[in-house]
């Protein structure tokens, strides 16, 4: 079969700079116009979205969204390929590429300043695997002031953000996700469509970020504390995996009345808690800590 036109490009510009891909920066570029389009398509752009792209790479999304939408901020940590991408955008005033690391740059500073005219806000991104979750938690808890997030990611990772209560994906990144953003699968990637090919396959997902969380919570830190501590020791039993998380293995007791009391099973495994239950049970323990105090 032909080589498709994206995988030439690519290689013409590996080769053209002397470019060693590095395996440590997540660098498995995308080489399939369909899913590039699949992908652009998800973000349902228009001449007044305003796009943050995390880790442009050679720039094969970046050229896609720069026909679609009003702005694209790129940044992108590898400083050997800053060069290739000023050059591939020299033409597009309205495309800005940034050397930085997405975990450690002033998000909020940057939208505010690049975005801050459009109407609409979106991550558009084919994440580095080494590092989607600390970017997606970082992107959902600094509330950055976007409508959307369209990320490829691991399948693996893709199927725990859609997953349900009871199931062997559903976890505490499930839940944080789920509380800000809806989530939506939008399509599998297979690894054989990627430069070089990695190990695992990939998804696209949407998660529409909400205006309002689905559920009524108090106190967010202590939700937050409630849901790490839950899925923190899957292999004990609520009452312990929240007493050991939430209060040093101490007060397992209470811990069990007040589950009791929330209407929940102390039986049942933190896995099993719907966003609901989480946010009834936090609730509830907030005023028996208030009440203690
Ligand atoms: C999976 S590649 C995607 C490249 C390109 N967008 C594509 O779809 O072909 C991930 C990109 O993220 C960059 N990257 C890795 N860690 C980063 C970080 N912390 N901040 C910004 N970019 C990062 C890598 O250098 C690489 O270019």
């Amino acid at each position: 079969m032909a080589e498709g036109r994206i995988t030439t490009r690519t290689r013409e510009i590996l080769r053209r700079h002397g470019l060693q891909l590095k395996k440590s920066l997540g660098q498995n570029f995308l080489t399939e116009d369909r899913v590039l389009h699949q992908i652009v398509e998800a973000a349902d752009l228009d001449e007044q979205s305003g796009v943050l792209e995390i880790g442009p790479g050679i720039g094969a999304l970046t050229e896609h969204l720069a026909d679609e939408a009003k702005s694209i901020l790129a940044v992108e940590l590898d400083q050997r390929l800053i060069p290739i991408l000023d050059e591939l955008f020299v033409a597009y005033p309205h495309v800005k590429v940034l050397h930085g690391d997405a975990m450690k740059v002033d998000l909020h500073r940057l939208i505010d300043e690049h975005l801050g005219d459009c109407e609409r806000r979106h991550v558009v991104a084919n994440l580095p695997y080494y590092v989607t979750s600390p970017i997606l938690m970082r992107l959902l808890e600094e509330r950055l002031p976007l409508d959307s997030i369209v990320i490829m990611v691991q399948k693996e990772v893709a199927e725990r953000l859609t997953s349900e209560p009871g199931t062997k994906a559903y976890g505490s990144i499930t839940v944080t996700t789920q509380y800000f953003t809806e989530p939506e699968w939008v399509t599998l990637v297979p690894a054989h469509v990627f430069m070089p090919r990695p190990q695992v396959d990939s998804a696209v997902i949407r998660l529409k970020v909400r205006r309002t969380p689905p559920v009524d919570v108090r106190n967010e830190a202590l939700f937050f504390r409630v849901i790490r501590a839950a899925f923190g020791q899957r292999r004990k039993t609520l009452p312990n995996a929240l007493a050991a998380g939430l209060f040093g293995g101490e007060r397992k007791g209470e811990v069990t009345a007040w589950l009791d009391e929330a209407g929940i099973d102390p039986k049942r495994r933190g896995e099993t808690l719907s966003l609901e239950e989480f946010a009834q049970f936090t609730n509830l323990l907030d005023e028996r800590l208030d009440d203690l105090t």
